[in-house]
C-alpha cells in the first residue's frame, strides 16, 4: 500500500482531474466513504448524536459530506463551522447541500457553552477541522474543541489526519484531537506510520476515494507499506518432486562464548522458513553445547581464539562452505573484536552468494564502511538505531526523526539493502525505493529478536528469493509471527524462541 506526502497527494489529485475525475466528485467520494465506515463502526447509527467539526479547508468539505450522509442514515447531526466561509468552491457547494438537510450548523464563535455541551453529550465526533493542508499549531479558539473532544466519552473519527497533526511528520505542535479511528483518504500519509503519533491516530483505515490508478503513476518515489499481498507472491511453493538442494544452503556464521543463543535462534529460524540445509559455523568448543539445541542443522566447527570467538585461522575451513552456500548470515552473537572484523571482511569480499550482516557483523564494518561496496552478489544490513548510529555517525534521536530519508540515502549510496529496525521497520532498497513494515509489537523488544529476523531473511535468500524480496518478506513474516505469539502468550512474557513456534502458521496457508 502506498504512502504519499501531502505534496505528492496534491500532485496525484491534480493528475486525477486529467483522468475524468473532478475535485467535487473526489470530495463526495471521500465523505461518502468515511460516512459508510463510521455508520458500520457505530451500527445502528439511527438516533446517535453526532457532532461534525468542519474547518475552512477541503477537509472541512469532506466533513460537510459526512454530516449530510450520516443525517440521511438517521443520526442526529450537528455541524460546527470553524474558520468561517469555506475557502474552496467545492467545500462551499458541500455546505450548501448540507443546508438542505435537517442539520444545525453552528459557527464556532457563536455559543461556546452550547458547543461544549454538544461535544460532552455526543455519541460520536467527526474531526474535519484540518487535513493535509495543516501546518504549525491549532489556532487560538480551536484548542477548546480539542480539549472537549478529548474529554468527551464520544468515539472520535478523524478525517484523513487528526487536527493539530502535521500529515508529513506526525508532529503535533500544541493541542491535537485524539481519534479512536483515523480514516485516511486515497492512501496513507507519513504521519499515519509515525511512531509518536499513535496515541492521536487510534486505529487507521484507508478509504478509497476513486483516484484512478493511472494518476498514482506520476509518483516515482513512493514509499510502500508492506502487507500480505506484497509478500505472498514471493513465498515459494514446495513442489512434490523437490529435494533439499531445491531449497538452498544457508551458512550461518554466529555465536561466541556467552552468546550461543544468537546462533540457535538464527539457525532455527532459517530452517523453519523452509531452507533446505542450514550450516552453523561457530567456535569449535561451542559445537557440542549447541548441538543439544540444534538437531537438523549441520555444524561447521571452526578454530577459535582465546576469548572463545571464531579465529581468522579458520578461514580455510570456512570459505569452502561459503562457496557452496546459496546465502550467508554473519554476525549474530559474534562479539566486536579484530578477529570478527577480519572474518566479516573475508566473507564480504569472497562470497559469491548474497550476504546478511547483523549485529557485530554490522559493527565490524563501522571503521571500514566502503568494504560493503565490495559484495559481489548483494548485501543486506539489519541494524537497529544504535548500530545505524555507529554506521552513519548520526545520533539515535536524529535517526528516529529522519529514519526514512537516512535509510534511503544509505542504501542508495552504498548499493545495499538496508533493514532499519524499529517499531516501524524501514526497508530501503539500493534503487531508492522504500518500504515500511508496521506490524511490530513491544513483545519483540527483547534480546534475540534480531537474530530471528536475520535467520528468516537468510533462509528466504538461500531458497532463491531476490535480495530485496527476502528483506521485505523477512521483516513481514517476523512481525506477523510475533503478532501471533503475542496473542497466544503475551507481550511481556513471550520470548524470541516462542516466536519460532508460531512461524509455521504463516507458511501453513501456502501448503
Ligand atoms: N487528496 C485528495 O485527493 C483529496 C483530499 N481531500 C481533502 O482535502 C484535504 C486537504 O485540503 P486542504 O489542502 O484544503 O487542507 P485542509 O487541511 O483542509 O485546510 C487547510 C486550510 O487550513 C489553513 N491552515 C493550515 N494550517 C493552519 C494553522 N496552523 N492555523 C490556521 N489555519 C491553518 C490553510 O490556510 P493557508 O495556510 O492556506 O493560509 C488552509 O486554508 C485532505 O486532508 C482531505 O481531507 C478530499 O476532499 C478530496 C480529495
Ligand atoms: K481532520
Amino acid at each position: 500500500m502506498r504512502i504519499l506526502s501531502s505534496e505528492q497527494m496534491r500532485a496525484v489529485e491534480c493528475e486525477a482531474l486529467k483522468h475524468s475525475q473532478t475535485y467535487l466528485r473526489l470530495m463526495e467520494n471521500a465523505g461518502t466513504g468515511a460516512a459508510k465506515m463510521i455508520a458500520r463502526y457505530e451500527s445502528p447509527i439511527e438516533n446517535r448524536r453526532c457532532v461534525v467539526l468542519c474547518g475552512k479547508g477541503n477537509n472541512g468539505g469532506d466533513g460537510f459530506v459526512v454530516a449530510r450522509k450520516l443525517c440521511r442514515e438517521g443520526a442526529i447531526v450537528t455541524c460546527v463551522l470553524a474558520g468561517g466561509e469555506p475557502r474552496s468552491e467545492e467545500a462551499r457547494e458541500m455546505l450548501r447541500l448540507l443546508s438542505l438537510e435537517p442539520v444545525s450548523v453552528l459557527p464556532l464563535e457563536e455559543d461556546r457553552a452550547q458547543i461544549n455541551l454538544l461535544l460532552m453529550e455526543a455519541d460520536l465526533i467527526v474531526d474535519a477541522l484540518f487535513g493535509t493542508g495543516f501546518q504549525g499549531a491549532l489556532p487560538d479558539g480551536y484548542g477548546f474543541l480539542a480539549e472537549m473532544s478529548n474529554l468527551s466519552k464520544a468515539r472520535v473519527y478523524a478525517l484523513d489526519i487528526p487536527s493539530g497533526m502535521n500529515a508529513d511528520t506526525g508532529i503535533t505542535t500544541g493541542k491535537c484531537l485524539k481519534a479512536n479511528q483515523t480514516i485516511a483518504f486515497g492512501c496513507l500519509k507519513p504521519a499515519h506510520l509515525s511512531e509518536g503519533a499513535a496515541e492521536y491516530l487510534g486505529e487507521v483505515a484507508v478509504c478509497d476515494i476513486g483516484i484512478p490508478e493511472e494518476a498514482f503513476s506520476i509518483i516515482d518515489d513512493a514509499v510502500y507499506l508492506i502487507d500480505h499481498d506484497m509478500v505472498l507472491p514471493h513465498l515459494r511453493q514446495r513442489p512434490d518432486d523437490s529435494y533439499k538442494g531445491s531449497f538452498g544452503y544457508l551458512l550461518v556464521v554466529a555465536g561466541s562464548l556467552g552468546m550461543t543463543g544468537a546462533a540457535v535462534l538464527a539457525s532455527r529460524a532459517a530452517s523453519q522458513c523452509g531452507t533446505g540445509l542450514v550450516y552453523l559455523a561457530t567456535a569449535r568448543s561451542l559445537v557440542l553445547p549447541l548441538a543439544a539445541h540444534l538437531t537438523e542443522q549441520v555444524m561447521v566447527p571452526l578454530a577459535e581464539n582465546e576469548a572463545g570467538g571464531i579465529s581468522p585461522l579458520s578461514l580455510p575451513e570456512l570459505l569452502p562452505v561459503l562457496q557452496k552456500s546459496t546465502a550467508c548470515v554473519a554476525g549474530c552473537g559474534l562479539k566486536n573484536t579484530e578477529d570478527t572484523r577480519s572474518i566479516i571482511r573475508s566473507i564480504i569480499t569472497n562470497a559469491e552468494c548474497p550476504v546478511v550482516l547483523d549485529a557485530d557483523g554490522i559493527n565490524s564494518v563501522v571503521g571500514d564502511i566502503n568494504i560493503i561496496r565490495c559484495a559481489k552478489n548483494g548485501l543486506i544490513l539489519t541494524p537497529h538505531y544504535g548500530e545505524f548510529s555507529r554506521l552513519t555517525g548520526k545520533t539515535v534521536e536524529y535517526i528516529a526523526q529522519n529514519r526514512v530519508a537516512l535509510a534511503k540515502a544509505f542504501a542508495q549510496e552504498y548499493k545495499v539493502t538496508l533493514v532499519l529496525k524499529g517499531t516501524t521497520t524501514v526497508v530501503a532498497l539500493p534503487d531508492g525505493s522504500v518500504c515500511l513494515n508496521k506490524g511490530s509489537n513491544s513483545g519483540l523488544a527483547k534480546a534475540g529478536s534480531g537474530d530471528l529476523l536475520a535467520g528468516i531473511i537468510g533462509g528466504l535468500l538461500a531458497q532463491g528469493l531476490g535480495i530485496n524480496e527476502a528483506a521485505i518478506c523477512g521483516v513481514y513474516l517476523h512481525s506477523q509471527a510475533a503478532r501471533l505469539t503475542a496473542k497466544r502468550l503475551c507481550k511481556t512474557s513471550m520470548q524470541p524462541s516462542d516466536i519460532l513456534n508460531d512461524l509455521y502458521l504463516l507458511f501453513k496457508e501456502l501448503d
